[in-house]
């Protein structure tokens, strides 16, 4: 995996509609404004009028069906869920400008299907971003189209950039990145409640229990990111002989939850290579 150049202040931007205002398509929003576009420069679509009133209310930006948005701007965002994507991919092809870039998130939702569905030639790019993003400490990969040549790869990527670290990778990869870092915040949440409710039943406090685990993990995650330190070093270093980790770490062996973690991911790029399928 290759990181991506670091922003080119010459290449213009353009406007950009967001197809989809559910959990990602705001965070999406709310990162490129923070990052420094127009509310101007942004248009959002949803199906559903009162979250679209929401979404103009709390961030200014406009709004319009997925036709006129997809209509008016250089690049669209398509934010919807797998399965609602031909319905959208139908809808905008028509009114799409010739040149427009097409960037879809949804999991498992390939190049090619949204190739096949939208005019000969579109440059499109397949993304895969997590909820971070909202705290600007995204992780996205992005992977080209067919037709999708480095001014639009580099569009995509800058999107993804407002809010967080972007790579650059295979498309034959995108499974097993949704399967990691696109659901894997949610693992780490699930990790954390775990604590937290151990915590209480180890007759903590809750509010306690969650300040001290809330705190471990970003003083974990931070010790990751800025010693470079393998976290197999980290965690040995944790591990005093004959002391308390290791008898926690001997149950987690013995309960096989290395291999649950393994088997989970592989049934989550399992189901993202799926969802093209089901999407039609
Ligand atoms: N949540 C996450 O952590 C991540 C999600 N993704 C991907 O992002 C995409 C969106 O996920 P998420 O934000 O969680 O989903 P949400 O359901 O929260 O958001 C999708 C939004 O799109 C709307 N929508 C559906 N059909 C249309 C349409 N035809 N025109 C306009 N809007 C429409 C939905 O309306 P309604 O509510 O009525 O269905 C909903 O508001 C998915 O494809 C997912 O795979 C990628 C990475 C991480
Ligand atoms: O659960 C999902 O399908 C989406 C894709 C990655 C994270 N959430």
């Amino acid at each position: 995996m290759a990181e991506t150049a670091e922003r080119s202040h010459e290449v213009p931007i353009g406007k950009v509609a967001v197809i989809g205002a559910g959990v990602m398509g705001e965070t999406l929003v709310s990162g490129l404004l923070r990052a420094g576009r127009q509310a101007g420069d942004l248009l959002v679509s949803d199906r559903s009028p009162e979250r679209l009133a929401v979404i103009k209310e709390r961030y200014g930006v406009g709004v319009a069906s997925a036709a006129d948005a997809a209509a008016g701007v250089d690049t669209v965002v398509l934010a919807v869920k797998p399965q609602d994507m031909s319905k959208v991919l139908d809808t905008i092809r028509d009114h799409l400008a010739p040149g427009t870039l097409v960037v879809s998130i949804a999991a498992g939702i390939t190049t090619a299907f949204l190739e096949g569905r939208l005019p000969e030639g579109t440059p499109v790019a397949r993304v895969m971003p997590n909820t971070p993003a909202l705290v600007d400490e995204g992780m996205a990969a992005v992977s080209p189209g067919a037709h999708c040549d480095a001014h639009h790869l580099w569009v995509a990527q800058d999107l993804m950039r407002s809010c967080g670290k972007v790579l650059s990778i295979p498309e034959e990869h995108q499974d097993a990145v949704t399967a990691i870092s696109g659901s894997g915040p949610a693992y780490i949440f699930y990790v954390v409640e775990a604590m937290i409710e151990a915590g209480v039943l180890l007759g903590l406090p809750r509010g306690t229990s969650t300040e001290l685990v809330v705190q471990t993990l970003y003083g974990a995650a931070t010790m990751l990111k800025e010693t470079g330190e393998h976290p197999t070093v980290l965690r040995e270093r944790v591990s005093s002989p004959g002391g308390t980790t290791m008898s926690a770490l001997r149950e987690l062996d013995d309960n096989k939850v290395r291999a649950a973690f393994l088997t989970a991911m592989e049934a989550a790029a399992r189901r993202s290579a799926e969802l093209a399928s089901g999407a039609g």
